[in-house]
């Protein structure tokens, strides 16, 4: 028989099987010790559990998941490496970069009218329908310009759902969409001016209130390794607060686009966490509860400043964009005239453009112009994002807008 353990080698020979009536009576002398030990030993069984399912998993999702502070979980898990429970570490790979875009997918069905809208009467119009969704129209944008991107959306199980996941499925990697049974695809129905302008559109989203957090949750092995993340505001509050203080716990730059003005109020106050926010006039007013003026926009970026925001792209239609980082810079650069068909989503090409020029290093204001350039390609085509978009043209078109103009305007208002 072995020899008689101490209370501290006890420790050492409880968990790993060894577990004789020799040991046990010996437990029985220390009860209280053996009480915090059995306790010891569940926790470190269910961190065992949590690491079986995912070995990726980080301390602090363990210590989110078992409410444990990430400190206590990192004591368990020397624990269990000193026992051998644990032999050593999952590799961690370096970010790759991928881009992942989280948010909304629709059919989009836009209804042209000649002229001006008549209310109250019926108006002939030509219907025309595409694909669109913010986070998707994002993702086909980074998609076209030559990106590594992905998907995290919500689609049905219907007619709706399997064009998105054909078509879109050419430009990004769709394995992390979720599949949502009994709901219905988004819609979205615009009604298009002649002169290309919105007058109203209707959104029919609700598969969106059936996203939870644990989905996201489940999905982290794979939107954690991106170089950039991408949300729209189509998710419900809570889902949009996970991805935010998770992006910000693991230091990921995270761009948010707010869709609508009631889409954009359910941003949080504390918007650290957030890289850059991206909104319209309207949606910045709704954000940050103070009116955005042309002429001096800064009490504006000042207000998301102070909530922990670094950098703000305000899109101003054909006054193009206004920008700012939390370090005192800031600019505009106007839209460059358009013979304007439908704006449609210029909002997520300039997007688009923003988060492709920032992920490949470039400034705030070199973004701000290959966003324009996306923007200034969209709003001359019918579809929701124009088909003509690639690389080469980008380019090109960044090169004949930009070239003769002075790219850093900082202060200029
Ligand atoms: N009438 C227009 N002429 C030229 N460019 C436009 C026009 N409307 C929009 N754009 C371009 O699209 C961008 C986004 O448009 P905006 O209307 O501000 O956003 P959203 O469509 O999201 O409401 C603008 O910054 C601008 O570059
Ligand atoms: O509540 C929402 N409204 C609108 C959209 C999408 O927004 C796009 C239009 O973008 P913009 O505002 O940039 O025109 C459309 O493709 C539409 O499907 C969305 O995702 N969620």
């Amino acid at each position: 028989m072995r020899k008689a353990a101490g209370s501290k080698e006890l420790s050492r020979l409880l968990p790993s099987g060894e577990f004789s009536w020799y040991n046990l009576n010996k437990c029985l002398f220390n009860k209280q010790k053996f009480g915090e030990r059995l306790m010891a030993n569940e926790k470190e069984k269910q961190i065992l559990a949590l690491i079986k399912k995912n070995p990726f998993i980080s301390q602090n999702e363990i210590a989110r998941e078992l409410k444990l502070s990430r400190s206590a979980v990192a004591n368990y898990i020397s624990s269990l490496m000193r026992k051998g429970e644990i032999v050593g570490r999952a590799y961690i790979l370096p970010r790759e970069r991928k881009i992942t875009c989280i948010g909304g997918a629709n059919i989009d069905q836009k209804m042209y009218l000649s002229g001006n809208i008549k209310w109250r009467t019926s108006n002939p119009v030509r219907t025309e329908k595409s694909l669109g969704g913010v986070a998707r129209n994002i993702a086909e944008n980074l998609g076209r310009l030559g990106a590594a991107v992905s998907l995290v959306t919500a689609l049905g199980n219907d007619e709706a759902g399997k064009w998105l996941q054909e078509s879109t499925g050419a430009w990004a990697d769709l394995s992390p969409v979720m599949n949502i049974s009994g709901a219905n695809t988004g819609h979205y129905t615009a009604i298009i001016d002649g002169s290309g302008e919105m007058i109203v559109a209707l959104a029919d989203m609700g598969i969106y209130d059936r996203v939870a957090a644990g989905q996201l949750a489940e999905r982290w092995n794979h939107i954690g390794s991106s170089s950039f993340v991408l949300l729209d505001t189509n998710f419900p509050k809570d889902v949009i607060q996970y991805v935010i203080t998770r992006c910000g716990e693991e230091k990921i730059p995270l761009a948010v686009a707010t869709v609508s003005v009631p889409k954009a109020e359910k941003l949080p106050e504390d918007l650290s966490g957030i890289k850059l926010l991206i909104v319209n006039r309207d949606e910045a007013e709704a954000v940050a509860k103070t009116e955005f003026s042309e002429k001096n926009p800064l009490p504006l970026a000042d207000v998301l400043f102070r909530r922990g925001l670094e950098k703000l792209v305000v899109t101003a239609g054909e006054k193009g964009v206004f920008y700012f980082d939390r370090s005192g810079f800031c600019g505009h650069l106007p839209a460059p005239e358009a013979e304007v068909r439908d704006v449609t989503g210029a909002g997520d090409a300039l997007a688009a453009g923003v988060i492709y020029g920032l992920n490949e290093g470039k400034d705030l204001t070199s973004a701000c112009q290959i966003g324009l350039a996306c923007s200034y390609l969209t709003v001359q085509s019918e579809k929701t994002v124009a088909e003509e978009l690639n690389g080469e043209l980008l380019a090109e078109t960044v090169r004949n807008l930009w070239n003769d103009t002075e790219s850093n305007m900082e202060g200029d208002f």
